[in-house]
């Protein structure tokens, strides 16, 4: 864009008095996510993912996510909702058309005309890392049993000191890989990241095991076996652990190592087993990076997000398993509840129309007002 459409496109841009923002998106490489505020008398949304339910405010924050490639699922749900005509949250009632929404994440560029095309609404574009560690941190702030550890099957919720919250780790598991250092309110470094993350599980995925949605992939990793693809350090010892470096003979010493020597095709390979082995080599190397990143910098607390994880147990548990292998337990992975929605959450709070701001002052005066999901 040259100046002359920057500044044309300044002009478009609606007066904030006609704006009303509860709603935002946060448009990513794979999927794309919609926070929106519901007040207590609406009809309510039974599909929204992990509601928020808001006292103070009278009503409810929902979340709801759709394939960003099925983008057009999204704009049929707002007009579906009538988000984009302010549903109740119009004072006399009656339906206005919405100009501008907060929005964030690459789609936020990308499809920017098709809003307005489609819905008249522009998008006002916020910084995705910006969005990403302002909603992890009201989340974690704000909502009750945000925060848990997941360990060989056994999840256990995580008090959160608000006061005493940072420094942690973020790592943003979505199509690629971010992590964060985060050390106070809006203070945050990006410090790693890679390109190994949850769309090339589901990339490679596709591929190799003709799985028919990501949902399927992850239902066929659950019931796979890993050691029919994967070369274990017994496969190399002879069925013995190599005691001396600490490897057990059950490790994993070649993701995908098994192979090799098979001899046989791709069709030979049960597909459950491909989609473990492969969830496992990625989380485990997502959680071998955090805890180099974590400990480089000090930090104790890893969170993990983003929609790879799907509160998928093997998952979780891989994840964990890698951080507290290669720390010997002094670090903790954690996971937040609303994995995948911190952008969207952080983009809808980058408005301070809808009193989340003053709601979490009120938070912090008096625990006892922390926000629940229904
Ligand atoms: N229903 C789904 N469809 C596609 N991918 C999904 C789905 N659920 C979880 N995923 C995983 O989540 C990743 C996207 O996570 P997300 O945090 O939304 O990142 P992004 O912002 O890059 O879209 C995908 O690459 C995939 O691994
Ligand atoms: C480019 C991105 C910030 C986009 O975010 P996403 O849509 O993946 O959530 C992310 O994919 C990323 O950080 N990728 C890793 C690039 C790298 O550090 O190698």
């Amino acid at each position: 864009m040259d100046l002359r459409d920057a500044e044309a496109e300044r002009n478009m841009e609606p007066n904030h008095s006609e704006c009303i923002y509860h709603m935002a998106v946060d448009i990513g490489g794979s999927l794309t996510k919609l926070v929106y505020f519901t007040k207590n008398n609406d009809h309510s949304d039974d599909e929204s993912e992990a509601g928020v339910s808001c006292p103070v405010l009278k009503g409810r924050l929902n979340f709801k996510k759709f394939e960003t490639s099925k983008i057009y699922d999204c704009l049929e749900f707002i007009k579906s909702m009538k988000l984009h005509l302010g549903g109740s949250q119009q004072q006399d009632g009656l339906e206005r058309q919405i100009t501008a929404i907060k929005a964030t994440g690459g789609g936020a560029y990308k499809y920017a005309d098709l809003f307005k095309e489609r819905l008249g609404i522009s998008l006002k574009k916020e910084d995705e890392m910006d969005c990403l560690v302002a909603g992890a941190d009201f989340l974690l702030k704000v909502v009750r049993q945000e925060a848990f550890t997941y360990m060989d099957d056994q999840k256990q919720f995580v008090q959160i000191d608000q006061n005493d919250l940072h420094p942690y780790l973020l790592v943003n598991i979505g199509s690629g890989v971010g992590m964060y250092k985060v050390d106070g309110d809006g203070k945050f470094e990006r410090v790693s990241g890679t390109s190994i993350g949850g769309g090339t599980f589901w990339g490679l995925g596709k591929l190799l095991t003709k799985c028919e949605s990501f949902d399927d992939l992850l239902e066929q990793s659950s019931r796979g076996n890993n050691r029919a693809i994967d070369m274990l350090v017994g496969d190399i010892y002879g069925g013995m652990d190599y005691s001396k470096i600490g490897l057990s003979s059950t490790i994993i010493a070649s993701s995908f190592g098994k192979v090799i020597s098979d001899n046989k095709d791709l069709e030979d390979y049960k597909p459950e087993d491909i989609a473990r082995s492969l969830l496992r080599m990625i989380s485990n190397n997502i959680g071998q990076i955090a805890y180099l990143n974590a400990l480089l910098f000090g930090l104790k607390r890893i969170f993990f997000a983003g929609f790879f994880i799907r509160s998928h147990p093997f998952t979780m548990d891989t994840l964990s398993a890698a951080v507290d292998f290669w720390s010997k337990g002094e670090a903790k992975a954690m996971f937040l509840k609303h994995e995948g929605f911190l952008g969207a959450m952080g983009a809808f709070m980058s408005s301070d129309k809808h009193g989340l701001q003053e709601l979490l002052v009120k938070q912090q005066q008096n625990p006892n007002n922390m926000l629940c999901c229904d």
